[in-house]
């Protein structure tokens, strides 16, 4: 008989995808051949992705694990959607047959179903066909403990959560201010919140749900979330911190560009400005960068990519000479390179070069500065990034906080740049704090995946449980 499988069900998106194959890598590396992996493939919605999903796919069809890949039909995207998180929540509800189909076609005992966390209408199949379920978090715990407690804090605070008097409490962490909670959180009234409220609710029906983080970097909210302090002392399943999950990708032949550039830099004089896979900025910001980079007399490397095209959600590539101040470039080409499509960004964190990351604090990219002992400034944009950058600052301490005008779509001053990227890279006592806290925080990252340390037992109890069933 075949080997037990464990049916992974992502969505498409690169920080989503290939984190919950990462992690299902670990699970099959866990269980030393006794399972495989089936991955469900929704069909991505657009045509032009930032990475290169195909070629991933392939590459991982071609590793030589035990992991199969099945695309699910496509479907019709919803077109009267409000917001992200409306359009992925709706889509993958509209590929429910499909995935039950598919499950019930598959050959051998299935051991488990693994959602993203947008995908939570699903536990209604795995209730149907009687499977055990798990979420897989991409993001962090403190977004999680958010989530589990959003269903109660709907019901608590009447008005919008901005004009609420005080912090939201969250038990684990510092009050979280009004203003630095995630975006689909800030209206009430939208789908995207009612999503969030739903797939917080649903997420106490599942088995248990998988972090991408470690004990040590969240301990106190994880500590929180297992005492029921989020959830009104309803028993949350139990949850996995198994992170850092980081995807790596084999090393080029050849070094990249940036990395050339790099090998010429002194150590730690660097700021990487690199803004996640949606991340650009319209032209006015752009100017303000490129003075505040001036102004800092600091080395950077800057990832610039233009506002998105028509029809597509991700930034296109610039004709930077348009949109950077006169003599720019001429003024700052001994210190900066300018990067103007897709970055090896992780390659660059790891290099000895960079001291500071200016990111948009998708928890993907904070893990892998924080992997590599790089300090950051968080320039928050949207999804759950507000809330991310807060606990950088507030609660982990690896980042410098910067002024981030929410009100003017996320605007920062060159001014503001200016003094942050001079507190983080000149050596200011909030700068030698956040790379102490960086370096720590590196230490703790990679004890958690050593053999023995708390991301490999909380993996080890996993896939007991996933494989005695
Ligand atoms: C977690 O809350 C939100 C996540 C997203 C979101 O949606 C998304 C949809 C796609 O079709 C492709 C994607 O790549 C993608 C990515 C994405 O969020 C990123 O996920 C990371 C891991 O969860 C990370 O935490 C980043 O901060 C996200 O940028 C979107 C969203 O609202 C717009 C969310 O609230
Ligand atoms: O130019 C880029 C932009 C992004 N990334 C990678 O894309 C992922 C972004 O995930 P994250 O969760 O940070 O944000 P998202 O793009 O999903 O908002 C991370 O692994 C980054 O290293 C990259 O390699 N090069």
């Amino acid at each position: 008989m075949a080997n037990p499988t464990i049916v992974l069900l992502p969505i498409w998106g690169a920080g989503h995808l290939m984190s919950m194959l990462d992690a299902g890598k670990r699970m099959l590396g866990q269980s030393s051949g006794a399972i495989s992996l089936t991955v469900l493939v929704m069909p991505p919605p657009m045509d032009k992705l930032p990475s290169d999903f195909d070629a991933h796919v392939r590459r991982e069809e071609a590793s030589g694990l035990d992991i199969r890949f099945h695309l699910l039909p496509a479907v019709e995207p919803p077109r009267d959607f409000l917001g992200v998180e409306d359009f992925v929540s709706r889509l993958v509800q509209l590929h429910a047959p499909h995935v039950k189909a598919a499950i019930s076609g598959l050959t051998g005992p299935v051991a488990a179903l693994v959602i993203d966390l947008f995908c939570t209408s699903l536990l209604d199949v795995s209730r149907e066909l009687a499977v055990p379920a798990y979420v897989y978090f991409t993001s962090n715990a403190a977004f999680l403990a958010l989530l589990l407690r959003l269903p109660a804090l709907d019901e608590e605070v009447a008005v919008e959560f901005e004009e609420m008097e005080g912090a939201v409490d969250l038990a684990g962490l510092p009050p979280l201010p009004p203003s630095s909670l995630p975006l689909p959180i800030m209206d009430k009234k939208s789908p995207n919140y009612t999503w969030f409220v739903y797939h917080g609710r649903r997420f106490t029906e599942t088995n248990g749900i998988i972090v991408n983080t470690a004990a040590e970097l969240e301990q106190s909210v994880l500590a929180a979330i297992a005492d029921g302090l989020c959830t009104r002392g309803v028993p949350v399943p139990a949850v996995y911190p198994i992170g850092p999950v980081l995807s790596f990708a084999p090393p080029s032949q050849q070094p990249h560009e940036c990395v050339r550039w790099l090998d010429a830099q002194p150590p730690a004089s660097v700021v990487l400005l690199c803004f996640g896979s949606w991340g650009s900025f319209a032209p006015p910001q752009v100017r303000e960068i490129a003075h505040g980079l001036e102004r800092s007399g600091h080395r950077f490397l800057w990832v610039l990519r233009n506002p998105r095209a028509a029809g597509t959600p991700l930034p296109t590539d610039p004709n930077i000479e348009e949109l950077l101040p006169e003599g720019f470039s001429e003024r700052t080409r001994a210190r900066g390179l300018i990067w103007q499509t897709w970055a090896p960004q992780k390659e660059i964190l790891a290099h000895a070069a960079v001291g500071g990351f200016v990111t948009h604090c998708g928890w993907n990219s904070i893990l892998e500065s924080l992997w590599f002992g790089v300090p950051m400034l968080p320039w928050p944009l949207y999804a759950e990034q507000h809330m991310n950058a807060f606990t950088l600052v507030a609660s982990m301490g690896v980042a410098v906080a910067m002024e981030v005008d929410r009100k003017r779509s996320n605007f920062v001053e060159a001014s503001e740049l200016d003094r942050a990227v001079r507190s983080l890279m000149g050596g200011s006592e909030e700068g030698k704090k956040a790379r102490e806290k960086a370096m720590e925080a590196k230490i703790m990252c990679r004890n958690a995946v050593e053999e023995g340390g708390s991301s490999s037992a909380a993996l080890q109890r996993l896939m007991k449980l996933m494989t005695s069933l």
